[in-house]
């Protein structure tokens, strides 16, 4: 196979598209009738197109010419099965895009977006082969096609990486993208944009020999008017009808100008003029008429008048009467005469009577590729593809798989641990020098200076004591943040203590008070005054069983008579982060996979990638296998670091069955990448899709039950709670490690069940949005 830009074509087709071009009885090309396109609902919408007629024969060039915003990109997009059309037909190559027989969107078509499109972390030589391989094509074919185009484009060499390629290259590469398979439509969205003059020539040669000695149909969208004259048909488009339909020569003949910038000034001002008349006489009180005057003599017109209004001759010509749909059913034998309105085609194909713009349905033309609704090629494409974005792309990598883990470890760290140094302030009033009471160290069964016997049971890690002489002074420390509060013991502490023991339930109240440990906490900050109030009244049992015990007594004698026996789950004292971590694993897996596929997804929706990959035969749900897979395999290696760090280094008690935890886990993740493909979906902006994520995850948060027991929520927020997807799953995930539990218990599996639900609740809801979108965005 070779290939040869400079000399005559000798351009060699793929085998799979040659029994199509051979077989002569399809000889429809695109056919357009009373196309009627809105965007958006209700008080938003807004008609882009509106009752268009267009033919395009097979085997020539169509050049659709028309200002920013007319509607070009909008009727190329139902062309090729992006979008539908909410009234009107569109039948290419006799079938309608989308239609299971039409092979459109699929190999059949090679679609250049405005965009560029293309992968920049592939080279330009990954980037034919990546569609080789959704085109299901031979890599030699690739290969000598990717030769041929390097020439024929004067393009880099095929190791660069896109990334690094400048505008006018990457549009070059992605010219090559639409070309290569050797479609028989082509769709390209100016294609010589940023293109030097003699390669805008090589270029437009290579259409011509494509569609001459190949028969390929070509519609190309330019901006350089003058250029399009070597097609073969030029369509004007305004305002979303088409002006007129003719071949170049025909045009300048008939307008007796000599550009085709001309004439599409004179057919504008006819059409401006058209509608101005129109405006006042639809008009029908006179304040309407006023306010229509007065909105066309300020210059409220449309924009592509605006830009051109300047050089518009105003002289008249009638406008070329648009073609008016009739279509003619012809099903075995019998005839049926249709006006214009929703052809149901399965089974039927549509052909031109181009000059008199009559289709007619014929039998079905066998020959129709297909685009099957799931193939091993593309779904092999699609994983090699996001492989290879996350293994390019080491910062993506290491934040995937790292970032769990990385958390995890901090929350060990941060979370939940015992508080230490909390400086208290100690003011005691039995010691005086003075008269020899000093703290003595006896743990005999003395009974003297018992404030100091009790201080010494305070455990020193967690506080620090610090000595005050005035109960004054050591308040205002505590007013200044200098100490946690204030530790007093009285004068005659110790005398006191033995005669409220002695007087038991007949001690009077000025015993009492003298005998206390009188205690003033600074409980700004609830965490470190309830460790403070732990210690001081644990340190004073462990003081009374020790005076109890040295003095021959039952050391629990004089202790509260309320005991707590072995647990029957988890430790006496269990750490927080046992309460922390299984809330904190799931919502970090549940929105790095959120964060992670709306990334994905809205990216290569926004670049054009995601639309150009559907255009060449990849099905939605492909894409969302493909991504699955990707994430599974992310899943797992986040699900090991995370649990690694959890169970094995920071000794978090796991009682249950692990595969069931870690089952658990993947669901909950599966969960945050199907909300991700909703919002993707949903959103076109990044702004809003961070704004959703991040929304739904603080509620989830909050909602959950993450970082505080759901018991402490009014009753009308617990129900409230059980609509995030993370609260039984997360509870679940407790019960599994803390309690041991398995699946046949409730609460388990309703974690399970909830997050499938989940799963295919956003899943479903997708594809949903995916579909209304096609017909209102
Ligand atoms: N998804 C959408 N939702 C709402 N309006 C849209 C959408 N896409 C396009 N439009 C609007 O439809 C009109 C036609 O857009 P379209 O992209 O088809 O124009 P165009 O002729 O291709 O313009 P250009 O040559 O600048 O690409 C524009 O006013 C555009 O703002």
């Amino acid at each position: 196979m070779t290939k040869d830009v400079e000399g005559p074509a000798v351009f060699v087709s793929s085998d799979q598209f040659d029994s199509e071009r051979n077989n002569d009885t399809c000889a429809d090309g695109v056919l357009v009738r009373k196309a009627n396109k809105i965007y958006g609902v209700g008080n938003s919408r807004c008609a882009i197109l509106e009752e268009l007629n267009m033919t395009v024969k097979k085997g020539t060039i169509y050049g659709l010419l028309g200002a920013s915003g007319c509607g070009k990109t909008t009727l190329l997009n139902c062309l090729i099965g992006r979008r539908k059309l909410n009234s009107g037909n569109i039948l290419v190559f006799g079938y309608e895009p989308s239609s299971e027989e039409s092979g459109i969107p699929g190999p059949r078509v090679g679609y250049m977006p405005q965009e560029i499109a293309l992968y920049g972390y592939f080279t330009i030589k990954e980037t034919l082969h990546y569609f080789g391989r959704i085109y299901n094509l031979k890599a030699d074919f690739v290969n000598a096609q990717l030769e041929f185009l390097t020439k024929l484009l004067d393009l880099p060499p095929s190791d660069r990486y896109v990334k690094t390629l400048s505008g006018g290259q990457q549009r070059r590469v992605s010219f090559a993208v639409a070309l290569f398979h050797e479609p028989e439509l082509l769709i390209l969205e100016e294609p010589t944009v940023g293109v030097d003059p003699l390669l805008r020539q090589s270029i437009w040669d290579h259409l011509v020999r494509l569609s001459v000695d190949h028969g390929r149909t070509v519609i190309v969208t330019t901006h350089y008017i003058e250029e399009a004259r070597q097609a073969n048909t030029i369509g004007l488009m305004r305002s979303g009808r088409l002006l007129t339909e003719d071949s170049p020569e025909n045009l300048l003949q008939k307008y007796a100008l000599f550009s085709l910038e001309d004439v599409f000034l004179r057919l504008c001002t006819q059409d401006f003029s058209n509608s101005q008349a129109e405006t006042v006489s639809n008009a029908e009180t006179v304040g309407e008429i006023a306010f229509a005057v007065q909105q066309l003599s300020a210059g409220i017109v449309n924009d592509a008048f605006e830009r051109s209004a300047s050089q518009l001759d105003v002289s008249g010509t009638p406008i070329p009467p648009i073609c008016v749909s009739k279509v003619v059913l012809n099903q075995g034998s019998g005839i049926t005469n249709v006006k214009s309105g929703k052809i149901k085609k399965m089974g039927f194909k549509l052909s031109v009577k181009c000059d008199e713009s009559e289709p007619v349905i014929h039998q079905t033309c066998n020959t129709q590729s297909t685009t099957r609704f799931f193939s091993r090629h593309r779904l092999g494409a699609l994983i090699q593809k996001n492989f290879l974005h996350m293994f390019r792309n080491v910062g993506l990598f290491l934040f995937v798989f790292l970032l769990p883990a990385n958390q995890v470890i901090l929350s060990c760290l941060s979370l939940g641990g015992d508080l230490t140094s909390l400086k208290l302030a100690i003011v005691n009033d039995e010691l005086d020098p003075t008269q020899d009471r000093v703290c003595n160290y006896t743990t005999s069964c003395t009974y003297s200076m018992f404030s100091c016997r009790y201080l010494r049971f305070i455990d020193n890690t967690t506080i620090i004591q610090v000595p005050f002489r005035s109960v004054e002074k050591a308040l205002d420390a505590t007013k200044r943040g200098k100490v946690w509060g204030v530790v007093h013991f009285g004068q005659d502490f110790t005398d006191e203590l033995m005669v409220r023991r002695a007087d038991g339930i007949y001690a009077d109240n000025e015993t009492i008070r003298a005998s206390r440990v009188a205690i003033t906490l600074d409980e700004s900050n609830k965490q470190v005054s309830l460790t403070i109030k732990r210690q001081l009244i644990d340190a004073f049992g462990d003081f009374s069983k020790d005076i109890l015990a040295a003095c021959s007594y039952q050391p629990m004698a004089q202790s509260v008579p309320v005991t707590f026996l072995d647990p029957i789950y988890g430790e006496g004292k269990p750490p927080f982060t046992d309460y922390m971590i299984p809330g904190l694993i799931l919502a970090i897996i549940y929105f790095l996979a959120l964060a992670l596929t709306t990334g994905v997804f809205l990216t290569e929706r926004k670049s054009g990638l995601f639309d150009r990959s559907l255009v060449a035969g990849v099905q939605m749900t492909e894409y969302m296998v493909a991504h699955l897979v990707n994430q599974l395999i992310v899943l797992v290696g986040q699900t090991f670091f995370v649990y690694l760090f959890a169970l094995i280094v920071f000794n978090t008690a796991c009682h249950g069955n692990f595969a069931l935890v870690v089952f658990l886990t993947l669901l909950q993740g599966l969960c945050g990448m199907s909300f991700g493909l909703l919002v993707s979906v949903l959103c076109d902006e990044e702004t809003s899709a961070i704004q959703i994520t991040l929304g739904s995850n603080y509620t989830n948060l909050l909602l959950a039950g993450m970082l505080w027991p759901m018991e402490a929520m009014p009753t009308y927020l617990r129900y409230l709670s059980n609509l995030t997807p993370q609260t039984y799953a997360i509870q679940a995930l407790r019960n599994i490690l803390g309690r041991g539990w398995g699946i046949e218990r409730r609460e388990v599996y309703m974690g399970i069940v909830t997050s499938l639900c989940w799963i295919f609740g956003l899943l479903c809801l997708s594809l949903i949005v995916v579909r209304v979108r096609k017909y209102t965005g």
